[in-house]
């Protein structure tokens, strides 16, 4: 467990390995999660790469900021975190929010960035509406009052069984989540758009998706693997949401797959 203080606000990460050795593949956390989320995958890839994980602010045990945070103040802790410990080439994995922050990172510090794993996420997530809504609900009612809503989300109606005790886990994660860091996270997603910034993506990027994700369905990831030149599209099998906590094996299997051809080739 480790903190470091980059632009201000104080990052909780966690490094598996040797940050001077390649690949670096670096996990970036959903909304409502933190990195926790990713252990399964991170246990399985840690021959094949060096690991690291941190929580988005907001999210954990990462700071607030002392700002709304748009979804490029996000790339900007990371490419911080990214600078602070030497790494300058790495595989940056995100899921959904996590990857408009890889995307934006690409944007802003293409040099970091070897190639992209974009895990249940897209060019543009929802509608203003839709995250205004969201923002008054917790708002008013706290995490607690979206809680049902999201694990439909989240997991499968398998996973939801009343006697899994890591779908209990989950839970208690998500309204575990300071209300403050959700609300700003809601903020920053409804304020990106990164359809016109898809379609310059220059280095491999592999866009994956559980066949059934409720927050961003199979059609939207699909959608922007097409925006980015050369992308490839993979859904994985009973996965929600979260296919790190739910199907980690086929996630790790592609990713490993993805790496392989990336360092191969180079
Ligand atoms: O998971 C994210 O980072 C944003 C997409 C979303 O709305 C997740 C959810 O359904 O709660």
């Amino acid at each position: 467990m480790r903190f470091v203080s980059v632009n201000g606000v104080t990052l909780h990460h966690a490094i598996i390995g040797d940050p001077a050795r390649k690949p670096v593949l670096v996990f970036v956390n959903s909304l409502g999660t933190d990195f926790r989320i990713w252990h399964d995958v991170a246990d399985r890839l840690k021959e094949a790469a060096t690991i690291l994980l941190y929580d988005m602010r907001g999210h954990g045990l990462s700071a607030l900021g002392g700002k709304a945070a748009r979804i490029e103040d996000h790339a900007a802790d990371l490419s911080g975190l990214l600078d602070h410990l030497g790494v300058e080439d790495a595989v940056i994995c995100g899921l959904s929010v996590g990857g408009l922050v890889a995307q934006a990172l690409y944007q802003s510090r293409p040099d970091l960035v070897r190639a992209l794993a974009l895990c249940a996420t897209a060019h543009k997530i929802g509608t203003p509406e839709m995250w205004n809504g969201r923002i008054r609900a917790v708002e008013q009612g706290g995490m607690e009052s979206i809680l049902d809503a999201v694990m439909e989300r989240w997991f499968t109606p398998a996973f939801r069984s009343s006697d899994n005790a890591a779908y209990a886990g989950y839970r208690t994660m998500l309204v575990r989540q300071p209300v403050a860091g959700y609300v700003a996270t809601c903020a920053a997603i409804r304020d990106a758009d990164y359809t016109a910034a898809a379609t310059r993506i220059a280095v491999p990027t592999l866009c994956i998706v559980g066949d059934h994700d409720g927050s961003t369905p199979p059609d939207l990831v699909r959608s922007t693997a097409a925006l980015v030149p050369g992308a490839r599209f993979e859904m994985i099998a009973d996965a929600g949401h979260i296919p790190c906590v739910e199907q980690p094996e086929a996630l790790c299997a592609l990713v490993r797959s993805f790496l392989l051809c990336l360092y191969q080739e180079a």
